[in-house]
């Protein structure tokens, strides 16, 4: 049985800065998960994108699939996708997405047209603007949280034209997880920065984290540069136990998670925690904004993030190639699932 987690909230509005990234430095080293509230995108037009959401996908499968998913954009159906790229099972995992890309490259971007959806375009715009510009006051926090300059991320030019990408997520309903390895979303990490998630307060979304019963396997399982923490995230998989824990929605309020990015950048400092989304037989509506890096970006460690006795785990990398790299790897167990399927 999984537990609730009681997350930090950290309020992006507050003028207590120093404090406001010291939360957020602790956020990052336990879990990497926080939510985020007074974030100014307002309840109303959250309130539009969810029931926008829902109109597309209530669409029938021929009109949707006439966006089908071209440049990382448009839509994927019902178990085209298998997050956990090393999981076996013959199905892919059960919900439907529609991506969202950067206004860099608008032209690359799909839309229902204004005739069969009034405003859907515009409000998508429009929510994409807004979580942008919260994404970015938060990277500045995370940057002062990293003892880096306030406007570091935007100085490396990380942010300049940032690869962030909408994704509205539908998981139908009738689907649970009694049907073995069935996941809405199957356990993964993030790909980016920083991910702003919002849900319709219908449960599923899981974090993973472990206890240890043996401190000393622990005390020799991480690097010795950081902390002995109690609980730690999963990423040392081995011979820790596995919780699963659940992570409730707040009305209002995003929930905000640490990307693979970031945790190259700070050399594992800050935790890009694994995650995925159990199917509970009810429908759930959520829209994640995934805050990825500049395409040219160099992601190398920070130099606050590394020290003689704690070097580099990473080498640098473009932050395209990165991700180019992650999605080649979902869409080729996707296309193992469909041969699987067939
Ligand atoms: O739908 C959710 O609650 C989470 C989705 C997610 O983790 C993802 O798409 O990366
Ligand atoms: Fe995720």
């Amino acid at each position: 049985m999984s537990e609730a987690l009681q997350l930090p909230v950290i309020d992006l509005s507050s003028d207590d800065r120093l404090s406001t990234a010291k939360s957020i430095r602790q956020a990052c080293l336990d879990l990497g998960f926080f939510y985020l509230v007074n974030h100014g995108v307002e309840e109303e037009l959250i309130k539009k994108v969810l029931e926008h959401s829902k109109k597309f996908f209530t669409l029938p499968v021929e009109e949707k699939i006439k966006f089908a998913v071209k440049n990382h954009r448009g839509y994927t159906g019902l178990y085209d996708e298998k997050l956990d790229t090393s999981l076996n099972a013959a199905i892919g995992d059960a919900k439907e997405s529609f991506y969202i890309g950067t206004f860099a490259e608008n032209h690359l971007n799909q839309w229902p047209s204004e005739e069969d959806m009034p405003s859907w375009r515009s409000t998508m715009e429009a929510y994409y603007k807004k979580v942008l510009s919260a994404g970015m006051k938060l990277i500045s926090l995370i940057s002062l949280a990293l003892n880096l300059d306030e406007d570091f991320f935007q100085k490396s030019g990380a942010l300049s034209e940032p690869m962030a990408f909408l994704r509205l997520i539908h998981y139908p309903g009738g689907v649970d997880s009694s049907r073995d390895g069935v996941y809405g979303a199957s356990a993964h990490s993030d790909y980016g920065m920083v991910t702003l998630l919002l849900t319709d307060g219908v449960p599923g979304l899981q974090a993973c984290s472990f206890y240890n019963s043996n401190p000393l396997t622990f005390a020799f399982s991480i690097p010795t540069c950081f902390h002995l923490r109690h609980r730690q995230v999963c990423r040392e998989k081995s011979e820790q136990q596995k919780v699963w824990e659940d992570v409730p929605s707040i009305s209002g309020a995003f929930i905000v998670n640490i990307g693979d990015m970031m945790e190259r950048w700070t050399n594992c400092l800050f935790r890009s925690t694994i995650h995925r989304v159990m199917p509970t037989g009810q429908e759930r509506y959520s829209v994640a904004f995934f805050l990825e890096p500049n395409k040219d970006c160099i992601v190398e460690c920070l130099e606050t993030c590394c020290s003689e006795s704690c070097p580099p785990r990473f080498p640098p990398i473009r932050s395209s190639d990165y991700l180019e790299e992650r999605f080649r790897l979902a869409s080729t167990a996707s296309a193992e699932n469909h041969r699987i399927n067939i």
